[in-house]
């Protein structure tokens, strides 16, 4: 086949976590992939509890993550598209791109439940096969689609969420090792997630018995 495999990652990524890119690497290498390219999304839609890291700052992020692996790219369509961000247009621009290539759309468990409330749901899989892959805390099925659109495959667990993640930096504690280490950097650079409402600190052995929190005012970020 002349165009060649290519994954598709969609994502919010604020921010682009281990999670999404071993997800990515590990469905390249099950199904053969010459290439994944990661697309953050322009406005996500179905995510109104807050407002989302602007758009460059999320591509950056995601460029600087994907940098060192020659197989992985970021594009830019949904971000430029502008307006909120539906796969059926992002699978037509990338087909548009690449008519000869085959694409394979990835989703986590989370968002692969969902996607019966995805604009034109049914449609998506005339333009793509879809992968679902495993995440902790969430049920991998495929039983509300269509036989045979969706491949369902297991992926090494990363028990990491950018919610965390946010979450972590607004309450001072480190982000290392859950983001890559150039994502860190940016972050601290542009003071993304300062505002995140800080949350107590959980002591799983006693309640009684919490950390210190008045130090984290103090932490250099
Ligand atoms: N740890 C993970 N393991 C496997 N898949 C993941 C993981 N984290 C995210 N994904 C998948 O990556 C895609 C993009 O996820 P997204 O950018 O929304 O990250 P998120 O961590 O779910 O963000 P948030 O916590 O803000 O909702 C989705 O298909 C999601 O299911
Ligand atoms: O097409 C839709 O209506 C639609 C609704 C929700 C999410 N998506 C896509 O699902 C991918 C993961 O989205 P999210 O919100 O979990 O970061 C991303 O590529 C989104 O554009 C798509």
């Amino acid at each position: 086949m002349a165009g060649g495999r290519i994954g598709i990652m969609g994502g919010t990524f604020d921010p682009i976590h281990h999670g999404h890119l071993v997800a990515a690497s590990e469905v390249a290498g099950l199904f053969g992939l010459d290439e994944v390219i990661f697309v953050p999304t322009g406005q996500p839609w179905q995510k109104t509890e807050r407002a989302v890291s602007p758009a460059e700052d999320r591509y950056l992020m995601t460029v600087i993550a994907t940098a060192s692996n020659p197989r992985f790219s970021v594009s830019r369509v949904d971000i430029d598209r502008g307006g909120p961000t539906y796969t059926i247009d992002t699978l037509t621009d990338l087909h548009d791109q690449r008519p000869d290539a085959d694409l394979f759309f990835i989703t986590g468990a989370d968002a692969l439940a969902q996607i019966v409330t995805w604009r034109d749901n049914q449609r998506l899989f005339d333009l793509a096969h879809f992968i679902g892959v495993t995440r902790p805390g969430f049920h991998l099925a495929d039983s509300h689609l269509p036989e045979g659109v969706v491949s369902l495959v297991e992926v090494p667990a990363m028990a990491i969420s950018s919610t965390d993640c946010r979450d972590r930096v607004g309450r001072g504690m480190p982000v290392w090792y859950l983001v890559p280490d150039g994502v860190v950097q940016y972050i601290q650079k542009r003071s993304l997630y300062r505002e995140v409402p800080r949350r107590p600190v959980p002591d799983v052995r006693d309640p009684a018995r919490q950390p210190p929190t008045d130090h984290l005012q103090e932490v250099p970020r």
